[in-house]
């Protein structure tokens, strides 16, 4: 083990990268292959040897110019669907180029390729298409889809992220369209997760849409008929996965954005007998409890002082909660106690005892069993947001009910602030549109006190002369290292379990640096994602080595001390980096 430990170490110090790349493809067939094609980059030699002279205009070009000169054309134009588009042709052309941009500007990128832009893409996908990009399987596909995973080019697809189009981001049922969101997720993983492009596939089912506008639309791309049903469309989606796991058997699977009714059962159903998770109900629960773990430690108090009113019980809603409550299980409090700092709300108010004063009490609503256990008898059901905070007295409000935006008003945070020295506020709703509050609104109600995180970026906010950040609390801090730790580690990881979203959260809230702190973030800058991915990757790889069978562990080449393990996840992580491209053919002189 020592030995192997160091070698990973010295690997990793030695390697000089990028490493050349033997290639067997030449012309303008390496050229169009956005996973070879380095532009006016080609150097000469290579332009020689590859057979591209005269092919590519004369100028050769570094990467860093060609980073500039994209960031001047996206900058040149004036909306966000714009600049989209530009990126988009950029990733049909040259991956390496766009994770490098993605990367090195991820601040000013990410929310052009993911939220909240990506929000619009969906929305004008149809208009907007230019070439696809994943895999659509559709009912007209139906007993075809493993036979259809063999188009895919690559034999070893590490990451899908799969959507069913019914609820993308707070937006609704946007169907086929929503294949943006996949495709939004997977550039993360790339440049965020350290997943190379060529290990990636987004997907859509296209069960139909509900959607009467795109019903109607000549520009829809998907089958325009109605959403499968019932037994229907579950048979649909396990023909998807039993096909996925026949052909690549260590794929880690996403479930994006799919409607509570259906997102519920199928993560129930698959979570046992797959690698898979679904973003929304784990990825964005996990991220929620590494903000409010940070945000304790940054008031230097535990995650089992706070009280929280969450605005929304759907997929996210509940499963966010339940993660929380997993969090103050760990930190030492009874699975009760925890729950009962909890009140949830619908749009029918607050989940809690049916005592009248908001209607018949003998129409006690009939709450589905998902909900039932979240019923907090200090507040009366259906109470407002406001009654319930003033019953209640929470110290953080959640938002995350992808309603029109403005949930959260000014007499709720101001009811909160007689009482809550620095009361948590998370608008979480995506994208922008739906945020239940701005962060300015958040920090003029409490006067400054306000700890703020968002689903969506916001820029900082200046109020009496003090400028205050708001964090970005979206799962993009943990997917990308979650689906890199099933990646590098299949065997250690044959399930995604809770602890190991636990254990994500934790490395996540611990990846801030003391200057973070200082400055009142709760999450690290956005320019260290690559640094958190691979922290998130790390621990849950160590959950997967604690609950490994002594075969697994042994077997297991990966190191499990913390700088062995690093080293190698690091190590494994690609790099969007022009690698020398070497012709393999033998030169004959006669
Ligand atoms: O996409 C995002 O930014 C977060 C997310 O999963 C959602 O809002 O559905
Ligand atoms: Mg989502």
């Amino acid at each position: 083990m020592r030995r192997m430990r160091r070698g990973w170490q010295r690997l990793l110090a030695t390697r000089t990268y990028p490493t050349p790349v033997k290639t067997e493809v030449k012309g303008t067939e390496i050229m169009h292959d956005p996973l070879w094609n380095k532009g006016m980059a080609f150097d000469w030699p290579e332009r020689d040897r590859l057979n591209l002279r005269g092919l590519i205009p004369p100028r050769v070009k570094s990467e860093k110019e060609q980073v500039e000169r994209v960031l001047r054309l996206v900058r040149s134009e004036e909306t966000d669907i714009r600049k989209n588009l530009i990126l988009q042709d950029l990733h049909d052309r040259n991956e390496t180029l766009f994770h490098k941009i993605v990367l090195e500007h991820i601040g000013e990128i990410a929310p052009l390729i993911y939220t909240p832009t990506v929000g619009i893409v969906c929305q004008m996908f149809g208009v907007n298409y230019r070439r696809p990009r994943g895999m659509y399987f559709s009912r007209h596909d139906r007993g075809l889809f493993g036979t259809m995973l063999h188009n895919w080019p690559s034999d070893d697809v590490k990451v899908i992220v799969v959507t069913d189009g019914s609820r993308i981001l707070g937006l609704g049922d946007l169907g086929a369209h929503g294949m943006g969101i996949p495709v939004g997720k997977l550039a993360l993983y790339c440049a965020a997760g350290g997943i190379a492009p060529h290990h990636v596939l987004p997907v859509v089912l296209d069960v139909g849409t509900n959607n009467p506008d795109l019903l109607a639309s000549e520009d829809y791309i998907g089958t325009p008929e109605k959403r499968l049903s019932g037994d229907e469309y579950y048979e649909f989606v396990d023909e998807f996965m039993q096909a996925v796991e026949a052909r690549w058997p260590k794929c880690v699977v996403q479930f994006e954005d799919f409607e509570t009714p259906r997102a519920v059962p199928l993560l129930a159903k698959y979570r046992d007998d797959y690698r898979c998770f679904n973003d929304d109900i784990q990825g964005t629960g996990c991220v929620t409890l590494a903000g409010l773990l940070s945000a304790a430690r940054n008031a230097g108090t535990s995650i089992t002082d706070i009280k929280v009113l969450c605005a929304g019980a759907g997929s996210a809603g509940l499963g966010v909660c339940a993660q929380i409550v997993d969090g103050m299980v760990e930190a030492g409090m009874s699975r009760e106690d925890a729950m009962a700092r909890f009140v949830v709300c619908t749009s029918q108010g607050a989940l809690g005892k049916p005592d009248g004063s908001h209607g018949d009490p003998n129409a006690t609503r009939g709450l589905s069993d998902d909900r039932k256990p979240w019923v907090n008898p200090l507040v009366s059901d259906g109470a407002s947001m406001l009654e319930a905070i003033t019953a209640f007295r929470p110290t953080c409000l959640l938002g995350l009910a992808a309603q029109p935006g403005g949930l959260f008003t000014e007499e709720m945070i101001k009811a909160m602030t007689t009482y809550a020295p620095a009361p948590i506020i998370m608008p979480m709703s995506n994208p922008t549109s739906k945020a239940e509050c701005t962060p300015e609104q958040a920090y003029a109600w409490s006067e400054g006190t306000a700890v703020v995180a968002t689903g969506s970026p916001f820029a900082p906010v200046t109020i009496h002369g003090k400028t205050h950040t708001p964090s970005q609390c979206n799962n993009m801090y943990v997917f990308p290292g979650i689906g890199l730790a099933a990646a590098v580690a299949p065997s250690l990881i044959p399930r995604v379990t809770d602890k190991m979203l636990y254990r994500a959260a934790v490395a996540c809230a611990d990846a801030m640096t003391a200057e973070e702190r200082a400055e009142g973030r709760t999450f690290p800058d956005l320019k260290r994602i690559r640094d958190v991915s691979k922290a998130v990757a790390c621990a849950v790889i160590e959950e997967g080595f604690r609950t490994a069978s002594a075969h697994d562990r042994l077997q297991s080449i990966i190191p499990q001390d913390p700088a062995g393990l690093e080293a190698y996840v690091e190590f494994q992580m690609w790099k969007p980096v022009y690698h020398p491209l070497v012709d393999p053919t033998p030169r004959h002189f006669d």
